[in-house]
């Protein structure tokens, strides 16, 4: 088969220097992507800086095949490698091949079904935590409602749910959002890897494709103020890591241990067997990986899910009158994953916001070796050529986009650029099939394969805890500049207000009680 991924069809760069990637990136989440996949389809050559060519791909049967029958494969490029690793240290991010294999081994059995269902009425006790100070907050205004940014909120109830079900430790933030941990952590995406420069974006493009990964590794030691955010955080967060590991390993050496995930990686470290082992650099980087991408990612899901509902009153009332009348019925001071389960409709629009707001948009992967990608749907290349599969060279970059994937008309329905939770309860949406993708509902948005998201269920359990508390206490409507509101793309997707970008996340809500 003679192709080459040059003569696949795709945007005119308008730069020889720095290609097509500024205008990719540096627009809002998703936005290109859902633009370039309306005129070429699922398979799109993207110009990267001087002509070398990387794919932007949204084809089910070509992704399937990079995340379930490739092994390691295609690994993460190494220029967001290495800055995943300044921030987090050597963990599941950063890992790669055996090296992963045997991180993912250990760290598993920590997010089994059982174990995570267990963590609901911690969710449960900080989502009632944050919304008490929700209500003091409208009193305060002697009103029934009041404007609140609601992300500052979210993403420090989540940071103490997160620490306490993980890790057993209370990280306090949401009573005071002055810990050296909170600091540290609020605004990190925006900061890290919020919209690049052009320069930052051609040095990021170097360390992808031609610098080696030593080269790539002492980069990440320039003070520029990126770079200086990443290793700050990774000071901070290691330093109450070790804290907390020699913590776990007094309880250990008493005898007592518990069921945390933080407990279940230090008895891993003390094991003999090299295979089950996690020296103690990778057990705090774990830690680290675990926070971030723990709470980041369901911060932004769930303020995701409340502008739609916002956006959608007929949806929000209807989520208030199921919620509402279960809660009445169940009559219990705690709910269990059973209830949520038992609630449908809520759980149509969990998976419709994690469908039309995947809180990663992009996943980046890098071809090791010579392989061939099978297409679901032939294209067209630009000398007229159909293809069913095309050939790809070992080096070639690939965006992954799981916001449009996530949009794929033949899997969710005819008006899947809509925002419609009756989706999944009418039956449109395609059930899972062999070739299928993703851990959950069809959806990419934890991805799948190897490399899938380890905390899919925590992150449910979270958003299901959160929106039955928040949905029961409280109407939420759009404020005037809701039309300013952006979809930053910043590792993961975060809300932001245009022209206000440098002041970090923002979603501003009226919240009122609800009758
Ligand atoms: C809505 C919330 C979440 C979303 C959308 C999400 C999405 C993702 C995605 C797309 C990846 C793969 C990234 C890549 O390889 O390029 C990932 C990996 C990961 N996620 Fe999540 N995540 C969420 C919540 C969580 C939570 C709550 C935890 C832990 C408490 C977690 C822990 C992890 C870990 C450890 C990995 C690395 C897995 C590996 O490489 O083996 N995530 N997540």
């Amino acid at each position: 088969l003679r192709v080459s991924i040059a003569r696949l069809r795709g945007p005119v760069s308008p730069s020889f220097l720095y290609g097509y990637i500024p205008t990719l990136v540096q627009d809002q989440a998703g936005a290109k992507d859902f633009q370039l996949q309306g005129t070429y389809g699922d398979v799109i050559r993207i110009r990267a800086p001087l002509g070398e060519n990387r794919l932007l791909l949204m084809d089910p049967k070509a992704l399937h095949h990079i995340f379930y029958n490739s092994g390691y494969r295609y690994s993460k490029p190494t220029g967001i490698r290495v800055i995943l690793g300044a921030v987090l240290g050597p963990g599941l991010f950063y890992a790669e091949g055996e090296d992963h294999r045997r991180q993912r081994n250990i760290v598993l059995p920590g997010f089994g079904s059982r174990e995570l269902r267990s963590f609901v009425p911690i969710f449960c006790s900080y989502a009632s935590r944050m919304t008490a100070y929700w209500r003091s907050i409208i009193a305060a205004d002697n009103s029934d409602s009041a404007v609140i940014e609601v992300t500052s909120w979210i993403t420090r109830a989540l940071l103490d749910a997160t620490g306490e079900a993980a890790f057993d430790y209370q990280f306090g933030s949401l009573d005071n959002s002055e810990t050296d941990l909170a600091k540290a952590y609020a605004h990190m995406a925006l900061n890290v890897f919020g919209v690049p420069s052009k320069l930052a974006l051609l040095v990021l493009c170097a360390m992808d494709s031609w610098l080696p990964e030593s080269v790539s590794q002492f980069l990440t030691n320039i003070p520029v103020p990126r770079l200086n955010v990443a290793r700050n955080v990774n000071t901070i967060s290691t330093k109450v890591a070790k804290g907390l590991v020699d913590d776990k390993q007094a309880l250990l050496l008493e005898g007592k241990s518990n069921k945390d995930i933080m407990s279940l990686l230090v008895k891993a470290n003390a094991s003999e067997d090299r295979k089950k082992k996690l020296p103690e650099n990778e057990l705090w980087a774990q830690m680290n990986t675990i926070i971030v991408a723990g709470h980041e990612t369901t911060t932004n899901a769930l303020a995701w899910t409340l502008l739609e509902l916002a956006r959608h009153p007929d949806v929000q009332t209807k989520l208030r009158t199921e919620v509402r009348a279960y809660l009445r019925k169940r009559a219990v001071s705690e709910l269990t994953a059973d209830d949520f389960d038992s609630m449908p409709y809520l759980t149509a629009v969990v998976k419709e916001s994690l469908r039309f707001h995947p809180t990663l948009h992009h996943a980046y992967r890098y071809a090791c070796e010579d392989d061939v990608l099978p297409l679901s749907q032939s294209i067209i290349d630009v000398d007229g050529k159909v293809l069913t599969e095309i050939p790809i060279p070992k080096g070639t970059y690939v965006f992954c986009s799981i916001a449009a994937y996530n949009r794929n008309k033949e899997i969710f329905g005819v008006d899947a650029d809509l925002y419609n939770p009756e989706r999944w309860l009418e039956g449109t949406v395609k059930p899972r099939n062999d070739t299928s993708i993703g851990v959950y509902a069809n959806l990419f948005t934890f991805i799948g394969g190897k490399r899938s998201c380890t905390g899919w269920r925590f992150a449910l359990l979270e958003m299901h805890a959160f929106v039955t508390e928040l949905v029961n206490g409280f109407e939420f409507k759009l404020t005037a500049d809701a039309h300013r509101i952006r979809r930053e793309p910043c590792a993961v997707v975060t809300p932001t207000l245009e022209g206000e970008v440098d002041k970090g996340p923002q979603l501003k809500l009226k919240v009122k009680i609800a009758s």
